[in-house]
C-alpha cells in the first residue's frame, strides 16, 4: 500500500511573538501524528505589520494588560515555559527581532537541521527566564553572525515575509495549510485555531499536548 500523502503546513513565525511560540511547539508535537510536511518559515513581523497596515495588539493598553494574563494562562495550557520578560516593550519595540530573525534565517540556509533548536533557543531568550542552548559550536555561531549581514540571508528573510504577505498575512503566527493540493492553501491565524486547522486537514485535535508527545 502506498504511504498516505503528507499534507504541507507552513508556519510563518517571528520569535518576537509569544503566541507564535505556542503554535510552533504544537505543530512540532503534531508533525508525525497528523503526518505533516511541516515547513518552518521565519519571517519578519515588523515588515508584515507595516505592509498590512496593522499594529501590535498590546498597543491598546487594556488589551496589553489582558495579554499579560492571557499569556500566563496559555503558557500553562500549552506546557510552554513562557515567562514575561523584565521589559517586554523594550524587547519587542526597541530591540526588535530583525537581527534575531536574520540569525535564524542564516542557520536555516546552512544548517537546517538546527533551525528548530535555534528558534526555540531564541524564544527562550526573549520569552523565558530559563536558558537553553541549541548546541551550536562557537565556530558555527561566528559563521552565522557573519552571514546575518550577507544579502542572501537578508533577501531570504524578505522573501518569506513577502510570501506571507502574498497570502494576505497580517500577523504572527500565520499558518498556511495546503489542504487539497490545488495551489490554494488556507490561511489560519493564531495559536488558538488548532481545532479548526485539524478540521481543515481532516485530522483529530487531541489537545495541546497529545498523548505520547513530550511537553517540550
Ligand atoms: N488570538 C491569537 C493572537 C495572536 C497574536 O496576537 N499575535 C500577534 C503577535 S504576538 C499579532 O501578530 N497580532 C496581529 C493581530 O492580532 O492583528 C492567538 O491566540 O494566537
Amino acid at each position: 500500500m502506498a504511504a498516505p500523502i503528507k499534507k504541507t503546513v507552513e508556519l510563518f513565525y517571528d520569535v518576537v511573538s509569544p503566541y507564535s511560540w505556542f503554535a510552533f511547539e504544537v505543530l512540532c508535537r503534531y508533525e508525525n501524528i497528523w503526518n505533516l510536511d511541516l515547513k518552518m518559515k521565519p519571517f519578519f513581523l515588523g515588515g508584515i505589520m507595516k505592509a498590512a497596515g496593522n499594529t501590535p495588539p498590546a498597543m491598546v493598553p487594556n488589551r496589553g494588560q489582558y495579554m499579560r494574563k492571557d499569556l500566563q494562562r496559555l503558557a500553562k495550557y500549552f506546557n510552554v515555559p513562557l515567562n514575561e520578560p523584565k521589559d517586554p516593550a523594550e524587547m519587542m519595540f526597541v530591540k526588535g527581532s530583525l537581527k534575531t530573525q536574520r540569525f535564524i534565517t542564516a542557520v536555516d540556509m546552512k544548517l537546517p537541521s538546527k533551525t528548530r533548536d535555534v528558534t526555540r533557543e531564541m524564544w527562550h531568550r526573549n520569552w523565558s527566564r530559563a536558558g537553553l542552548k541549541a548546541g551550536l559550536t562557537e565556530e558555527q555561531i561566528a559563521t552565522f553572525l557573519q552571514d546575518m549581514s550577507d544579502s542572501r540571508v537578508k533577501d531570504r528573510l524578505k522573501q518569506y515575509t513577502e510570501e506571507a504577505l502574498g497570502y494576505k498575512a497580517f500577523g504572527s503566527p500565520t499558518i498556511m495549510a495546503h489542504v487539497d493540493g490545488n495551489g490554494k492553501p488556507e490561511l489560519v491565524f493564531g495559536s488558538d485555531r488548532f481545532p479548526v486547522l485539524a478540521q481543515l486537514l481532516g485530522k483529530e485535535w487531541l489537545g495541546p499536548t497529545p498523548p505520547g508527545e513530550s511537553k517540550l
